[in-house]
């Protein structure tokens, strides 16, 4: 790939700043009306590797592990690999001094594959199969977060065979993190987690303690994922320091560590709140801190785990527009050649996005218009209220930012459309992290 690294300050994309904004740390825009990541066109990029495609900025990836890592200094962040996970990411993470967390064996595979070190990685999961489990024993995993009292009796018997986990308990604290329902994880009513509330967390605790070959390393709760507001943190740290307290009345001793999950939210759209990690860092050291004080505990190393805030930013899809109708409601209707298959998250949460033509200036204004998917079904929508210029035109490339977290890793074959590449730009460079599928490859899965 030609190098076409950009010089000097990066202008403003879509009025946000570098960093701050929907846009790659690196994203910049050209006179022409291409943008450029990591120092590659997008035009380039749709050029080697086809449409639709989803480009990873190295770089901003690598910053926000870092700031994550200098919040939270005195702690420990754990990459949730369920964002997005490759062997590259897994690596990323690892470079930048964080550790993993996975919940399958296949998520442990990839980590494993790339050389994360056991110790460092975590497993969660409300239904860990043997599989999982087995994995996680035979890879060394540091912490399994345990979330049933039919996995602690699974892990006891494991542990009568030789195995020494340490565990983590998953504690729901009753906190709301007024976030859509379908990623609401503090509450009781939902899968996830020993209920604070009913007794079900100290319970889980006592059986855990009670069994001579598991050690309980630590509590664990996550309250949801795409929250915007510090104060439900600071409500589940109190809650949780309560009952490291109540633990520590019962047992002598509370466990060193509290993991307090991800969900920290993003902006996907310029003018949505996010979470600055160094600010929620500090309300959180501050939140602990206090409550340790009042119920008279040590105070406790905190665990986040972020996965959306480390990689969403660094996410970009290129689409190539195929069809466009004039004249229907809602302005033009712009249908491009992925859809609900590379991002379901419109459908799933109603997920609301930005769109930019790159790659010419476009002419006649801008207009309302819809970006749908090529799928069949009605619901397809990638971008409700896009603004796009009036002579949008089959041929023409979209990008959607913000598409980092959730995107690759939630893709389906859906119409048996093939799974888009993963391709990883920075100073000028492009890598081609997970190659697109082929029809080969969903012809050799279908054996009958
Ligand atoms: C236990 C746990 N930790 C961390 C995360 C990461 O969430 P997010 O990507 O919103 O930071 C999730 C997903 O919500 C999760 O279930
Ligand atoms: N898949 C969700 C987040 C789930 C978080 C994982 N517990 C999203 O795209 O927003």
């Amino acid at each position: 790939m030609a190098a076409t690294r950009e010089r000097g300050p990066a202008p403003v994309l879509d009025g946000a700043r570098a960093g701050r904004g929907v846009w790659p740390a690196t994203a910049h825009p050209h006179a022409d009306g291409d943008v450029s990541v990591g120092g590659v066109r997008l035009t380039a990029l749709a050029e080697r590797f086809g449409t639709p495609l989803h480009v990873v900025d190295e770089d901003d990836v690598r910053r926000r592990c870092r700031a994550f890592r200098s919040a939270f200094h005195d702690g420990e962040v754990a990459y949730a690999g369920k964002a997005f996970l490759c062997r590259a990411m897994a690596r990323w993470a690892a470079e930048e001094g964080l550790s993993l967390d996975v919940c399958s064996a296949g998520e442990l595979a990839v980590a494993r594959a790339a050389g994360f070190p056991g110790e460092r990685t975590l497993m969660h999961g409300n239904a860990k199969t043997p599989e999982d489990l087995r994995a996680a024993l035979g890879h060394g995993v540091g912490r399994i977060v345990v979330d049933s009292f039919h996995e602690i009796t699974r892990l006891a018997a494991l542990a009568s065979e030789g195995a020494r986990p340490r565990l983590m308990v998953r504690v729901t604290p009753g906190v709301d993190g007024r976030t859509h329902a379908a990623v609401t994880t503090g509450t009781d009513g939902q899968k996830f987690g020993f209920s604070l509330a009913s007794g079900a967390a100290t319970e889980a605790v006592r059986r855990v303690l009670g069994q001579r070959g598991l050690a309980l390393a630590g509590l664990h709760c996550h309250i949801g994922s795409q929250i915007t507001d510090p104060a439900a943190y600071e409500e589940a740290a109190r809650r949780m320091v309560g009952l490291l307290a109540a633990v520590r009345a019962e047992h002598g001793a509370a466990p060193p560590q509290l993991d307090l999950g991800g969900g920290f939210g993003v902006a996907y759209r310029p003018g949505d709140p996010e979470l600055d990690p160094a600010a929620v860092a500090e309300r959180l050291r501050r939140a602990v801190r206090a409550a340790c004080a009042e119920h008279r505990v040590p105070v406790p190393r905190l665990t986040v785990e972020p996965g959306r805030a480390i990689v969403a930013r660094a996410g970009t899809t290129v689409y190539r527009v195929v069809s466009v109708k004039h004249g229907v409601a809602g302005g033009l209707l712009v249908a491009v050649d992925g859809g609900m298959s590379d991002n379901p998250r419109p459908g799933l949460y109603g997920a609301r996005y930005t769109v930019r033509l790159v790659g010419r200036r476009g002419a006649g204004g801008d207009r309302a218009a819809t970006v749908v998917g090529r799928h069949c079904e009605a619901g397809d929508v990638l971008v409700r209220d896009a603004r796009l210029p009036a002579d949008v035109r089959p041929g023409d490339l979209l990008a959607v930012p913000c598409t980092g977290a959730y995107h690759h890793a939630m893709a389906s074959n859906y119409n048996l459309v093939r799974r888009p590449p993963v391709v990883a730009v920075r100073r000028g460079r492009a890598r081609l992290l997970v190659r697109r599928e082929t029809v080969h490859d969903l012809l050799a899965r279908d054996v009958g």
